[in-house]
């Protein structure tokens, strides 16, 4: 299921405001990229060209191409929803429909979709989806309560089941734990560990120490200064970023110096 993403020369808009400048990285399948930087060095834009959602907001475009598997998301004739079916995204706050029952949140990417789908085979989906993110056994006794009672952790895991059950091959996720507690943060985490088998996984986070503990690859951007686009610093296996980065820029950020 998991895909390569090839990006090229991507530049991204704002309106007129070039918010990242030229950046080229290839990201592994079955994997676990972390992307670091200091606070609008443009992490979270990059994350959301990777599934044409930064294009929902208006004046708000790219250059340059984002290629799944040799096929450019920007193509003339790709439909933007199909992409966001097959790379899905998990936001920084849990948002689960909040008067939605459990299971009707883990089913809601699936009905969007306009799929038909039996009652036998939805709970084998709802069963099979919760289990993957690590939460059916929570919550198997109240599939019909509402999503909204549950706790942070609880929440942020059924929005990764509502997003795996639509078998996206890619799964974003933008600082899936900074609103969550620290036993939830590693719940989450030991989830990631588990998801990288079947997916590409590309996670945005400000702690540095996650980035170390959950990827196999990072990538750091950095600005220049206010006004400037960020830019891709340097990508490489996480052990190297943290140990022996080949700019002083990354070293200067992972050793605490700014940012
Ligand atoms: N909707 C928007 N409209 C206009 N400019 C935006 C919008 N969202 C972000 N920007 C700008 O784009 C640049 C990159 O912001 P972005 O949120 O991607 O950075 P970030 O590295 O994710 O930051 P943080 O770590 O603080 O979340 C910033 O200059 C920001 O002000």
């Amino acid at each position: 299921m998991a895909q390569r993403i090839d990006v090229k020369d991507l530049n991204i808009y704002y309106g007129d405001f070039k918010a990242v400048a030229d950046v080229g990285m290839a990201i592994e399948p079955r994997s676990v990229t972390a992307f670091i930087g200091p606070s609008g060095c443009g992490k979270s834009t990059f994350l959301r060209t990777l599934n044409r959602m930064h294009e929902v907001i208006p004046g708000a475009h790219v250059e340059g191409t984002v290629a799944v598997d040799g096929v450019d998301l920007y193509g003339a004739d790709v439909d933007p929803v199909a992409v966001r079916r097959q790379v899905g995204m998990v936001f920084q706050r849990p948002n689960p429909f909040p008067t939605m029952s459990i299971e009707e949140n883990v089913l809601a990417g699936v009905r969007l979709n306009n799929k038909r789908i039996s009652k036998s085979d939805a709970a084998d989906l709802v069963e099979v989806s919760l289990r993957s993110a690590n939460l059916w056994t929570e919550v198997k006794d109240r599939l019909n309560r509402p999503g909204s009672g549950l706790s942070g952790g609880q929440q942020q895991r059924l929005c990764i089941a509502r997003a795996i059950a639509v078998k996206p091959q890619v799964l974003l996720m933008d600082e899936p734990c900074s609103a969550l507690d620290p036993i939830s943060t590693l719940a989450i985490e030991d989830l990631i560990s588990e998801l990288k088998s079947a997916y590409t996984i590309v996670i945005v986070t400000h702690n540095m120490q996650q980035a170390a503990r959950v990827s196999d690859r990072t990538a750091f951007f950095n600005l220049a200064g206010v006004g400037q686009p960020g830019r891709l610093v340097e990508i490489d296996d996480t052990g190297t970023i943290f140990s022996s980065p080949r700019e002083q820029a990354t070293e200067d950020y992972i050793s605490g110096r700014f940012g």
